[in-house]
């Protein structure tokens, strides 16, 4: 099985002396190619950090991050510019928000991060993003038009035409209500299983996280553990039990 992210002693330290706050304080994991992993841990635990040092996005003080998917690329040390490429190139993004431009169709929302990077996107590619999310004849669409759902898998099909190694997802059902939250975890889980996507999702929610195959807790900068058969009460219990507990006065 091969690895589409591999972090080696990760660290990224906010501020200095007594101030200091270790955000990841020494994190190692691999997250295999096909697989869909759920990152949860309390508030402050290091979940976007890691997210962020492991796509590219922020470069950790210490340690590897490695993206395979392709011939191996080790992203500490690259260049801003070798960086910026490799994300559009081999890295898929998706948020809470949206990030949808309101006057753009769904087909153009989806095909303008290659076009701004110079590269044109066939007929053929964005139909097929799209019909993988599901909004076949929707292309011609603009933001408005679509549900909160419908705008999250044109977002999706945006990471997603240009085939990633790997899709990283930073509470992506956050502004959803249930159902279409999991709507859209279903589709993320289809496209793992039946395409060989590989996601690794951050997320605070029981549900959500069972969607995965895998869970990675983190608590306070470090991995504190792993569930390779989420269940929502399951993940429920063991972040209850990562939780601080309150000291009465
Ligand atoms: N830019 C920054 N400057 C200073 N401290 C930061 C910065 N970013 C994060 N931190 C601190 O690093 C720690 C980890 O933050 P991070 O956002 O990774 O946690 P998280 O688990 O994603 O939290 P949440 O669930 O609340 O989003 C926190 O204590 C946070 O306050």
């Amino acid at each position: 099985m091969t690895n589409a992210v591999r972090l080696t002693g990760l660290r990224k330290t906010y501020g200095s002396g007594e101030s200091a706050v270790h955000a990841l304080a020494g994190v190692s994991l691999s997250f295999a190619s096909g697989g869909f992993t759920a990152v949860m841990g309390p508030s402050g635990s290091g979940k976007s950090t890691l997210l962020q040092c492991a796509a590219g996005l922020d470069r950790p003080d210490a340690g590897s991050v490695l993206l395979g998917g392709g011939p191996p690329v080790e992203l500490t040390g690259l260049s801003e510019k070798r960086l910026t490429t490799l994300r559009r190139e081999r890295i898929g993004f998706v948020f809470q928000s949206f990030n949808l431009l309101p006057t753009l169709t769904a087909e153009q929302n989806v095909s303008l991060p290659a076009r701004l990077a110079g590269r044109r996107v066939s007929r053929k590619a964005l139909r097929q993003a799209l019909s993988e999310v599901g909004l076949d004849g929707r292309g011609g669409h603009r933001p408005h038009e679509m549900s909160g759902g419908q705008q999250q898998r044109v977002a999706l099909a945006r990471a997603l035409v240009t085939r990633p190694a790997v899709l990283f997802a930073d509470e992506p059902t956050g502004a959803l209500d249930t159902e279409t939250g999991a709507q859209v975890l279903r589709l993320l889980r289809g496209l793992v299983d039946g395409h060989g996507l590989t996601v690794i999702m951050v997320t605070h929610d029981p549900v959500a996280a069972s969607y995965a195959h895998r869970v990675v807790y983190l608590a306070d900068g470090r991995v504190a553990g792993e569930d390779h058969e989420p269940t929502p009460s399951r993940v429920a219990a063991a972040l209850a039990d990562l939780r601080p507990v309150a000291v009465a006065a």
